[in-house]
């Protein structure tokens, strides 16, 4: 598979009803979207929205379904593994509907070496229940945007992978958090490029759209073109007009 561009419709399109994001990307010449979050609805109504607009879904996360103020997970909350089951159940039903490739497995807040291995277990438990063909996700988030998240650095979540030991349990690559994470995106893609099935851009500090900070976008491209082939996916705050941000679609293929 070539690189394929996505468009993170949790972020972009967020000035239009959840719905109306399908159609926009479609309309900018996206074949392929990801959605954070697409609890809030029925699963049909989105499955309607991505047939409609003949579009694949990449990835939706693992709830919480109450992001907006809830807890970030519970993969990683020492004595949260029945809740983390039950959610799980419930991904799996709208995994089962929609079809996406990938699902990111969300930590929590927590630290130490009893949340790592009870992250461990729980991706491990659900890796061997996840349907064939799709991926387990974890991604590490940086504190500026995520205070108190488990999973903050790309070493700690290479270590929980060689752990986990799962063939479908891989991770998630965000230029956004690398570079606040490590200060060097680039440098962090090609040192975990093994490891990393799925690509979402954003550009430092404000996670805005590729281009407006501090990211290497001409080496990180370079370096996607020389050696992956999944999906790349705009996930930032477009700042205003989406159609007006999305220059980096063609720049990923020159
Ligand atoms: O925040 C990010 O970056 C993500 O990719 C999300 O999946 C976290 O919800
Ligand atoms: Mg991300």
């Amino acid at each position: 598979m070539p690189i394929t561009p996505a468009a993170n419709l949790s972020l972009l399109w967020s000035e239009l009803p959840y719905l109306d994001r399908f159609d926009a990307a479609a309309q900018a010449g996206f074949g392929a979207v990801e959605v954070l979050f697409p609890y809030d609805v029925p699963a049909k109504e989105t499955q309607r929205a991505l047939l409609r607009n003949g579009l694949e879904l990449v990835l939706i996360n693992a709830p919480p379904p109450n992001y907006t103020g809830g807890a970030p997970g519970y993969a990683a909350i020492p004595g949260g593994e029945a809740r983390f089951a039950h959610d799980m159940r419930r991904v799996w039903r709208y995994v089962e509907a929609l079809r996406p490739k990938m699902v990111h497995v969300m930590a929590g807040e927590a630290e130490g070496p009893a949340a790592a291995a009870t992250f461990v277990e729980n991706l491990k438990h659900a890796a061997a229940e996840a349907p064939q063909g799709v991926t387990l996700m974890i991604e590490p988030l940086c504190p500026q945007a995520k205070p108190g998240y488990f999973l903050n650095d790309y070493a700690q979540a290479a270590d929980l992978l060689a752990a986990a030991d799962a063939p479908n349990v891989a991770l998630q690559f965000d230029s956004f958090h690398a570079q606040m994470i490590h200060g060097d995106a680039v440098a962090v893609f090609k040192k975990y490029r093994q490891s990393i099935r799925h690509v979402q851009l954003g550009d430092t500090p404000d996670r805005g759209a590729p281009g407006t900070g501090a990211v290497d976008f001409d080496a990180l491209f370079s370096a996607l073109r020389a050696g992956y082939d999944g999906f790349v996916s705009g996930e930032y705050h477009p700042g205003g007009a989406t159609e007006d941000t999305l220059g980096w679609v063609a720049a990923l293929g020159e």
